[in-house]
């Protein structure tokens, strides 16, 4: 056999639950990986890791406690495998203060164009502050209310536009109030995976004219809008949503120096933020959500970016 067909082959474990296994392990990204002589094992995170191969890096989207046992075990004997990512640095992304604390915390150079920040926002821990008239602090209506856990279970996508203090009723603590930015009915969704970057356009809450907000009243019900129409919208490719085709994309440069410092920020390598771009100011970015390991199949060239990702982690490059 030749030295070119003897191809080192490297061992990557994959921990998720079914729903995310079924939309991420798709046979192209095993044949890609395959080819690239990397294969891709389903792990059992009821068994010992250390039982289950000679494991070159480890991914995974599970928050039990036994699996966290577990990876702390294997993470003890074999401190050289990359575990992507870290549980006590994702953590910080299941709770929508500390998520936004990521970006308000972020030392990053000041383009001389674009400028970014988080909404205004405040957390009322107390439902019985909710009903007096100042749970808003400087905030003014309309505001969106959104779960303080940001566990991705469906109860934490359950969102309220609230218009008046009347739609203030409906809502129970811990809640986060956030001031609703108009921007143009789009959001910009950034995958991150390692180094490489993309980002698609999706359909958005659409912007409240100053009219409807002096004629609004009581309170809106929604939940994962972006994601929805990445569902139903036939005009969708890849998670793109085609009918926002003129809509122009934020600088790529400033997306990718974004991700960067916050992945050596947080210290994660799968993850993905999403983007408004102010309708008042159009060099104006506010980041509205971080999750860590995202709908990835929906991400155009899906296959080869996580294929490299996995290539760099494990050959050891670049892994934070
Ligand atoms: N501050 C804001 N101003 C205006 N619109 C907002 C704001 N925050 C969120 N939205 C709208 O609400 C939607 C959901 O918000 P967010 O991304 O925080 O929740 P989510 O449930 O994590 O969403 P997803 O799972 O779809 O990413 C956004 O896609 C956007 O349309
Ligand atoms: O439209 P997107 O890609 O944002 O929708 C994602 C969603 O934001 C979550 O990342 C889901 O992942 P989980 O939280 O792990 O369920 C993705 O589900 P997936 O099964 O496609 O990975 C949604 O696509």
């Amino acid at each position: 056999m030749s030295d070119s067909s003897i191809q080192e082959r490297y061992l990557v474990g994959y921990a998720l639950a079914a729903k995310k296994q079924h939309s991420f392990i798709q046979p192209s990204l095993i044949e890609h990986s395959r080819q690239r002589g990397i294969d891709l094992v389903k792990l059992d995170p009821t068994k010992s890791l250390l039982e289950q191969g000679k494991l070159d890096c480890i991914i995974h989207k599970l928050y039990d406690v036994y699996w966290k046992e577990n990876l702390h075990e294997f993470r003890q004997k074999c401190p050289g495998v990359p575990v992507i990512d870290l549980p006590e640095a994702i953590e910080r992304l299941h709770n929508r203060v500390s998520m936004l604390e990521v970006i308000t915390q972020l030392r990053f150079p000041v383009s001389d164009s674009e400028r970014f920040g988080v909404p205004e926002q405040v957390v009322v821990m107390d439902s019985s502050v909710l009903s007096g008239g100042g749970a808003l602090g400087e905030l003014k209506f309309p505001v969106i209310a959104k779960p303080l856990d940001a566990d991705g279970s469906a109860k934490s996508h359950k969102m309220f536009l609230i218009y008046d203090q009347e739609g203030m009723k409906i809502l129970k603590a811990p809640i986060v109030l956030q001031e609703f930015v108009n921007h143009g009915g789009v959001i910009f969704k950034v995958y991150v995976v390692g180094d490489h970057v993309k980002c698609v356009k999706r359909r958005s809450l659409p912007d409240i004219s100053e009219e409807k907000i002096g004629t609004s009243k009581g309170s809106l019900p929604f939940s994962q809008i972006s994601n929805l129409t990445a569902q139903e919208d036939k005009n969708i490719e890849y998670g793109e949503d085609r009918s926002l085709e003129k809509v122009e994309m934020p600088p790529l440069s400033f997306l990718t120096d974004l991700a960067k410092a916050m992945r050596e920020s947080m210290g994660l390598n799968l993850f993905n933020f999403d983007v408004i771009r102010d309708a008042k100011d159009a060099n104006r970015y506010l980041i509205i959500d971080i999750n860590y390991f995202p709908g990835y199949a929906k991400m155009p060239s899906y296959e080869p970016v996580l294929t490299e990702f996995f290539w760099d982690m494990v050959t050891k490059k670049n892994h934070v």
